[in-house]
């Protein structure tokens, strides 16, 4: 049998080199084909060579939009002058905010606050010089393959890729501490809210943190307050010893405008924290996306979770619309994912309507009462806007207005009017010390 084929390869073989001895055109097909070949190689020759090169001689910085690294890269790169060549851009605006980089102030916001934007290379590559290195910076964008819909995730997806000699690699970490350093590091002493945007969050604002000493609490509150969590912060190898997840909740309750928010946003500034705002009331907020917002908070944030009351009442939702579930929320607080060292406060202005499970020790560890404003209150407040008065006149005036009658935030706003003007503070001082809020009106016509 192996005869056979040896013998069919052999007869093969001496028919095709006859067959080229004595055929021309056999042979030059064979000579077209050889030449054909080489002119393909030596086409992609070149291409191939520069690949081999790069990949050899160069280092590439890849950076997805999903890190925290991003924005930085992108304003850095906005920023730098090659990056002027970059045609394809995006703007990210922000309230309030004072960050480095390229931005550009487009007005300011019925608050008196900067309202900048800040370009974002969206597309294209440019080849940038830096510390005596040159770099390719591109940026990307490509539409995601998202099936069903995008839902909680952006239809887009972003990155940065940095391309450098492997003799620039050690300019790497300066690069990107420079790019922190005009972003996020800018905000040295600033606070900053970030809100959620997909499945994360996204820096909304950054401004400077309230002094503590600007809000104006009854009795203890706020030195209590400040005590708990500065020994909180002390105390990891204490939880840890003790086997106590590591964890601290707080529950603000009241009427509004008695500086539930105001409070966890100094308080935030003054242990050099950020807050993390979310609302259970989000649209589209559901179990999966709660959980990873709160398995994903930024470094050194405390979480805000504003009007727990808007969602449910009890543990049945509000309406239709919401689709969180009540045990969603309860595991996403204290589930497996639930951050170590993470500081939850919880405002609501209808402590009734909660379900006690939601404010249990181990979610809401202290539940602080935020009442509208008393003696002592309106008392510091005058103090606050008119350090020079008499104490006699601070005690004449805010002893005419009833206990609990007035929201700080009317006692501020009634203060502000009349910054500028002394007399009226004493004169209208009726509107605040009336218990009926409408006999001034009575008067007036
Ligand atoms: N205790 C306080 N001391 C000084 N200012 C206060 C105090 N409470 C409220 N304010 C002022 O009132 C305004 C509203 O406060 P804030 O938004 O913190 O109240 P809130 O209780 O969170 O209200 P809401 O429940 O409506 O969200 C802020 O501008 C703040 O400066």
């Amino acid at each position: 049998m192996s005869d056979f084929f040896t013998d069919l390869w052999t007869q093969a073989v001496q028919t095709v080199q006859s067959t080229l001895q004595t055929n021309e055109l056999a042979q030059g097909g064979l000579v077209i084909a050889a030449l054909s070949a080489l002119a393909v190689w030596a086409r992609t020759l070149p291409l191939r060579t520069w690949n081999y090169a790069v990949s050899r001689l160069s280092v590439t910085l890849e950076v997805q939009d999903s890190d925290p690294a991003f924005p930085w890269l992108a304003a850095w790169l906005a920023a730098q002058p090659g990056g002027q060549n970059l045609r394809q851009l995006g703007v990210s605006t922000r309230y309030g905010d004072r960050l480095g980089g390229q931005t550009i102030k487009v007005g300011t916001d019925h608050d008196g606050d900067d309202v900048t934007t800040q370009l974002i290379p969206l597309g294209g590559q440019t080849l940038l010089r830096y510390r005596s290195h040159w770099l390719l910076a591109q940026a990307g964008r490509m539409e995601r393959k998202a099936a069903g819909g995008y839902g909680n995730v952006s239809p887009f997806h972003q990155t940065i890729t940095l391309r450098l000699p492997v003799t620039a690699r050690s300019a790497l970490p300066e690069l990107l501490a420079e790019a922190f350093e005009l972003t996020a590091g800018a905000s040295t002493g600033q606070l900053e809210i970030h809100v959620p945007q997909y499945d994360g969050w996204k820096l909304a604002e950054r401004r400077p943190a309230r002094p503590l000493a600007s809000l104006v609490y009854d009795g203890e509150l706020l030195s209590d307050l400040q005590a708990d969590l500065t020994q909180f912060f002390a105390s990891r190898d204490w939880y840890t010893d003790m086997g106590i997840p590591y964890r601290r909740g707080y529950l603000l309750h009241g009427p509004p405008g008695n500086g539930k928010s105001s409070l966890v946003a100094a308080l935030a500034g003054a242990h050099g924290m950020n807050v993390c705002v979310l609302n259970l009331a989000t649209p589209g907020l559901d179990d999966d996306r709660l959980n990873s917002l709160l398995s994903d908070l930024p470094r050194r944030a405390l979480l805000l979770l504003e009007d727990i009351d808007a969602v449910f009442l009890g543990r049945e939702a509000r309406n239709a619309n919401v689709k969180l579930s009540f045990n969603g929320l309860l595991n996403a607080l204290d589930g497996v994912a639930a951050g170590e060292g993470r500081v939850t406060f919880m405002t609501t202005n209808d402590l009734a309507g909660l379900d006690s499970a939601l404010i249990r020790p181990g979610r809401a560890d202290r539940q602080l009462r935020l009442s509208n404003a008393t003696h002592a209150q309106v008392a510091g407040m005058l103090r606050r806007f008119w350090p020079n008065w008499e104490e006699p006149r601070i005690a004449r005036l805010s002893e005419r207005v009833p206990d609990g009658q007035h929201s700080m935030a009317r006692v501020q706003e009634y203060l502000l009017q009349r910054r500028d003007d002394e007399a009226a503070v004493e004169r209208d001082w009726y509107e605040l010390s009336e218990l009926c809020p409408t006999r001034h009106l009575l008067r007036v016509s």
